[in-house]
């Protein structure tokens, strides 16, 4: 089987798998993850972690100042650790890029016109695209023979119907500076979906579902026949859900009303609106659930609360759009990890007939698992997400 190196750059973190993926295997779950490791907090002091089959092998503290840097630990490490992993043995390295705009609809392998593509949308992803390449140009330098597959968060949402992807602006004006939704986190939404597809023993063009991917960056779809047909982030990955850091979508005139009173340019107010808000902005602590969940103040109580809240308003949205659906899936750091964010959200739900297992929904289970009881007419699942999986599987099949 094909060996893969899946590198995958978050808004705030580098995560990493080695992967084992068949170029004949149906769903990315088929695949088996030899190592997986991440860097968090990148742009500061901070540590590269290696784990393999849930314990920790390696903890380096280190000034990972960027995603260069920290790609060329990752790559160090694999080099010097060849009782785990012979780094001549490696057939392909697999890159997530945020914004391929309309472009791809599949994963690519990577060319001079791909990074033409990739770098002409940096500016619409800001905190994501550029650091692709930083880890696509760390690869080729030190490996320069290493074949490397990209594949796009906004290929997964090509299918998204005009009168969803098109905003309610002057259409000149949009069309001819190409504003339009795309969507993000295809990876994610897609590999929930064929896995939820697989544990219900069904074909993903028999599934409509609600699939919530929650971490950092946030959003939610809506699939309908194994298709996505809306999804909550848009032109960028600031619009939609509330975030960690990022504030989702807001009433547009607060942008030149901030940038006025604050006597700031617009750049940086919108520099307020992505690093500074969301869970951080409200809670003035943290964009991390896991500190926020064990807090007592009230105001790391209403952060909790207010993206449980937004979350619940995305689903009622996407239930009306799809009409029949037959789950909400929750994935995602946050999603799988945070049981008050899934009270918050299903609470609300009890009309459309969830019904939560309240143990189960406590506990933070290891595997996928259905958190609704017997009397839930809608299904409410935990799918733990492996976007390292699902790039390697989508990459393979370019090999
Ligand atoms: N065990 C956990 N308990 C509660 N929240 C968690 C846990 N793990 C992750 N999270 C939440 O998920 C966020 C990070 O998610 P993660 O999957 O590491 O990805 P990313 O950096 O791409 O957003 C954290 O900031 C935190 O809010
Ligand atoms: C698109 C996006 O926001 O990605 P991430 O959540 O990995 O930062
Ligand atoms: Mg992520």
């Amino acid at each position: 089987m094909p060996r893969i190196l899946a590198l995958n750059p978050g808004s705030n973190s580098l995560k990493f798998d080695l992967v084992d993926a068949s170029p004949d295997q149906k769903i990315a779950s088929e695949g088996r993850k030899l190592l997986t490791g991440t860097v968090d907090d990148i742009g500061k002091q901070t540590k590269l972690i290696v784990q393999q089959d849930g314990k920790t092998i390696a903890e380096q503290e280190g000034d990972f100042k960027d995603f260069s840097a920290a790609t060329e630990r990752v790559v160090d490490f694999f080099q010097s650790h060849t009782e785990i992993q012979n780094w001549k043995d490696l057939d392909q390295a697999a890159v997530r890029v945020v914004h391929g705009g309309d472009t791809f609809q599949k994963a690519e392998r990577y060319t001079r016109e791909i990074r033409e593509e990739i770098e002409r949308r940096e500016e619409q992803a800001p905190l994501h695209n550029a650091n692709s390449l930083k880890i696509i140009d760390v690869l080729q330098r030190k490996s320069p023979d290493l074949p490397v597959a990209v594949t796009f968060d906004t290929a997964f949402h090509h299918t998204i119907p005009e009168h969803a992807w098109r905003y309610p602006i002057a259409r000149e004006v949009a069309d001819s500076l190409g504003i339009r939704k795309f969507g993000f986190h295809g990876l994610s939404h897609r590999y929930m979906l064929e896995q939820y597809a697989h544990l219900n023993n069904k074909q993903p063009e028999d599934i409509s579902i609600v699939t919530l991917h929650l971490e950092s960056g946030s959003s939610a779809c809506a699939i309908q026949n194994g298709k996505s047909i809306d999804t909550s982030m848009g032109f960028t990955p600031l619009e939609g859900l509330m975030m960690g850091t990022r504030c989702g979508s807001i009433d547009t005139a607060i942008l030149p009303y901030l940038a006025e009173k604050q006597k700031i340019s617009p750049e940086d107010a919108l520099k307020i609106l992505e690093k500074k808000s969301g869970l951080l902005g409200i809670s003035g602590v943290s964009l991390d659930t896991r500190i926020l969940r064990k807090r007592d103040d009230a105001a790391s109580k209403l952060a909790i609360q207010m993206f449980g809240y937004r979350v619940r308003h995305f689903v009622g949205a996407y239930l009306a759009i799809l009409g029949e659906a037959e789950a909400v899936v929750f994935g995602g750091g946050i999603g799988e990890n945070t049981p008050e964010v899934r009270t918050e959200v299903t609470e609300g739900l009890r009309g459309w007939g969830i019904a939560i297992d309240q143990k189960k929904n406590e506990i933070t289970c290891a595997g996928d698992t259905h958190i609704h009881n017997r009397y839930s007419t809608l299904g409410a699942w935990v799918i733990h997400v492996e976007e390292g999986m699902q790039l390697a599987h989508e990459c393979v099949r370019i090999s």
